[in-house]
């Protein structure tokens, strides 16, 4: 459950939610705006806590963590792409990717290996040398893509990440998105409004009014 205090009153955004994500597994979760799905996600991703209720992450307790521990698990653990693609402007495509690792502390004797791969893995290979006001939207988003999954999370979490992209090419991440899950061994959730992309998700959850509700 999640509520937020507003102007007095208590809000309930999310309530009565069971969800279950899985390593290898695409999962979207679908519904109107204000429905609760990036308000979940933030559950997920441990950026928020639940007013009741429990998130656990690999068997632990997400929820019950420090602040300082739960950075540390998001940082090394958590892939996060957000609408805006968050990349920094002055960085090239590799140094944005390469930034996630920094991050993690990966050791800097596996960036370049690991670097190449998630570039390799978005088809980015010969743009890697670009500052990102060279690169289109969906490329822009593919090196997004590349820095959220780079050290290697467990968990990655997507909110509309097709958003600003024409069909073609939110197609092609979408597919980008299972490959990444299947050969990472990564369990993805996004959000998409896009009903012509719910066909190649693992599992689809509807939500509504802050809860999962069945498929009509
Ligand atoms: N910090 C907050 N304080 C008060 N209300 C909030 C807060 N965050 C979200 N809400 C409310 O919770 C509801 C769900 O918001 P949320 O952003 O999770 O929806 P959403 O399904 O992701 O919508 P969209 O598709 O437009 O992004 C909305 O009514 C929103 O106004």
């Amino acid at each position: 459950m999640k509520s937020f205090r507003s102007g007095g009153r208590q809000i309930e955004v999310l309530n009565g939610i069971e969800m279950r994500l899985f390593a290898g597994r695409l999962t979207m979760l679908r519904g109107r705006s204000g429905s609760g799905k990036t308000t979940l996600l933030n559950l997920l991703g441990g950026l928020d806590r639940p007013t009741a209720g429990e998130v656990l992450f690999a068997g632990r307790p997400l929820h019950r963590l420090s602040d300082k521990r739960l950075t540390v698990v998001r940082r090394r653990e958590i892939g996060f792409i957000f609408q805006s693609f968050a990349l920094l402007p002055l960085l090239t495509a590799r140094e944005n990717v390469e930034l996630s690792l920094r991050m993690a502390g990966v050791p800097r004797s596996q960036w370049k290996d690991r670097v190449d791969r998630c570039i390799d893995l978005v088809g980015l290979t010969k743009r890697a040398s670009h500052l990102p006001s060279e690169l289109s939207g969906g490329e822009q988003q593919r090196v997004a893509i590349a820095k959220a999954i780079a050290h290697r999370p467990r968990l990655l979490l997507a909110d509309e990440p097709t958003a600003e992209l024409d069909s073609l090419m939110a197609s092609r991440m979408i597919a980008a998105f299972r490959e990444i899950a299947e050969e990472e061994r990564i369990a993805i959730c996004l959000t998409t409004h896009d009903s012509s992309l719910w066909g190649a998700a693992d599992i689809v959850y509807r939500m509504a009014d802050g809860r999962i509700v069945p498929e009509n």
